[in-house]
């Protein structure tokens, strides 16, 4: 099996950043969803994104806005994903196809498939995305989608092995489980997180 793929989500820092790139993540994510204590301008976005190796992909994150405003944030900052929370149905996912983006689907729903809206990676997520709230990856009842997908919520260095071990996820994205104040990135733990999710 390939390695599992580690997003690390929130980051506002050169520092945050470039601790996840050295630590071997494969994405780092910038929040543009207004609100958060994590969100971040375009042109912060652009000047972090700019530290970034193309062999890391950087994501917009959104939640709600208008496909406008996803594609404005998205030329502006240079991300090479986007990745939406929203309730965007697959003409959402359409209108961005163009950008020739990496599109990510996050949702709280029971999904049978990651590309059933059209987006490139399906990302598993609670309800209140950010908030670092665990959901019921373990119970019997889940059934983890085919595809490529990324088990997010409430992950930590402490807890990530085990949910891949569950799920049998391709992938894992945290951001509060990084951080030693909410907010604000924590570079050890965000080495340790890495560490963890690999085995
Ligand atoms: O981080 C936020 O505040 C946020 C706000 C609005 C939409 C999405 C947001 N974050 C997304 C993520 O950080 C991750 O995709 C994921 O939800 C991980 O969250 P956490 O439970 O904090 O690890």
């Amino acid at each position: 099996m390939s390695e599992l793929f580690v997003k690390i989500c929130g980051l506002k820092t050169g520092h945050d950043v470039g601790a996840a790139v050295d630590a071997g993540a494969d994405a780092v994510g910038f929040v543009f969803a207004p609100g958060s204590p994590r969100t971040v301008d375009a042109a912060t976005a652009r000047a972090l994104a700019a530290g970034v190796p193309d062999s890391v992909l950087t994501v917009g994150v959104f939640r709600g806005q208008p496909v406008e405003e996803v594609r404005r944030f998205a030329e502006e900052s240079g991300v090479r994903g986007v990745q939406l929370h929203g309730d965007e149905g697959p003409e959402f996912y359409e209108a961005l196809r163009a950008g020739g983006r990496t599109l990510l689907r996050a949702t709280a729903e029971h999904v049978k498939r990651c590309g059933e809206y059209g987006e490139d990676l399906l990302l598993l997520d609670a309800p209140d995305p950010g908030s670092g709230k665990p959901w019921n990856w373990g119970s019997a009842e889940f059934a983890a989608p085919e595809g490529r997908w990324l088990l997010a919520g409430g992950l930590t260095p402490g807890n990530v092995r085990e949910a891949v071990a569950t799920t049998g996820a391709w992938g894992v994205d945290v951001s509060s489980g990084v951080e030693r104040e909410r907010g604000v990135k924590d570079p050890a733990l965000i080495r340790s997180f890495i560490e963890a999710a690999r085995g």
